[in-house]
């Protein structure tokens, strides 16, 4: 088969505004209810139908990628049932609670239904439980052990400075560590915010069920959590997914801006961002 034409995708950062634990599966799997926004940071990537499946990483965050059969993008391509060729430009941190590897998964499946005009495939959570609402890449409550992905129509679009401290945390390790795996869900429905600040007065009382075993496992969030807090600009903040990164809301794209300027540190990433 010829090469095609290659297309280009953006993975953008998934952020957990919220992530609710309420249940648990037999399978061991948690039930969730999340609230899910995505950034304007993320990985880019190019693929193009091909003989032989191929996958360059590149970018200032490839250390530690896998290379091969391993990584999400390439398992999305033999999901789907295709063989590709994919250059990963990869700036997103991974293993760090903001989906880069799902991320990445959704974009190859956005991608090949471009390439082929066929629909992606139905069962996109065995790749794991980020893709499906990975795969539109739109505000969205995540609900089941992620498999429910319904729209949020009209949300807000807040400010924010996202900053990872250098440490990975485990996400079955952090589920582990649970103290109770049934809280109370997210409202139902969802309340319609009249603008940011609403938005950000409501999420203060909802909670990332996984913030106090990351913080056991890694006290260095707990640390991080407090210099957020701590920052004049900074309305909220909160971990996202099973961490480490860590997101403060602010009021305006140029706090989030300063912000970030008075967090750089040398084993930080730090990067002000819009999430819509
Ligand atoms: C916690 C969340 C919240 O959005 O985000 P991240 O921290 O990964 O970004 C996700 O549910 C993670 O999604 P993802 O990382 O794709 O999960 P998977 O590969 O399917 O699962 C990794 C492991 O997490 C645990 N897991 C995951 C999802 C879920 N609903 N219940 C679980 O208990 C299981 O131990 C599983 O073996
Ligand atoms: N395309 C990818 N990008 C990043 N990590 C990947 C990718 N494919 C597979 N992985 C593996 O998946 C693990 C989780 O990565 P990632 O999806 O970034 O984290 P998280 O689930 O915490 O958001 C990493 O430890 C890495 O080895």
């Amino acid at each position: 088969m010829a090469e095609t034409q290659p297309v280009a995708e953006f993975a953008p950062a998934k952020i957990n505004l919220t992530l609710h634990v309420t249940g648990q599966r037999p399978d061991g799997y948690h039930l969730l209810d999340s609230l899910v926004v995505f950034a304007d940071v993320g990985d880019r990537l190019t693929l193009a139908l091909s003989d032989t499946p191929a996958l360059n990483v590149t970018g200032p965050r490839a250390e530690g990628v896998p290379g091969d059969a391993r990584n999400l993008a390439l398992r999305a391509a033999e999901t789907a049932g295709t063989t590709v060729r994919i250059a990963l430009d990869k700036h997103l941190p991974a293993a760090a609670g903001i989906g880069g590897g799902s991320s990445d998964a959704a974009a190859v499946l956005r991608g090949i239904s471009r390439l082929t005009g066929l629909a992606p495939p139905d069962d996109t959570v065995r790749l794991g439980a980020d893709v499906p609402v990975c795969l539109p890449a739109r505000a969205a409550r995540m609900q089941g052990v992620g498999e429910i992905v319904t729209p949020v129509a009209d949300l807000p679009r807040l400010h924010a400075v996202l900053v990872n401290p250098g440490v990975e945390v485990a996400t079955p390790a952090c589920f582990a560590r649970l103290a109770t795996r049934t809280n109370p869900p997210m409202p139902d429905p969802l309340p319609r915010w009249s603008g940011p600040a609403d938005l950000i007065d409501w999420l203060a009382t909802m909670r990332n069920d996984l913030e106090p075993p990351a913080c056991h496992i890694a006290p260095v969030i707990a640390d991080l959590l407090e210099t957020l807090r701590a920052d004049p600009a900074c309305r909220l903040a909160r971990m996202s997914g099973s961490g480490a990164t860590c997101f403060a809301l602010t009021d305006t794209a140029a706090h989030a801006r300063a912000m970030a300027a008075r967090l750089s540190r040398p084993q930080w990433w730090v990067q002000p961002t819009r999430l819509s």
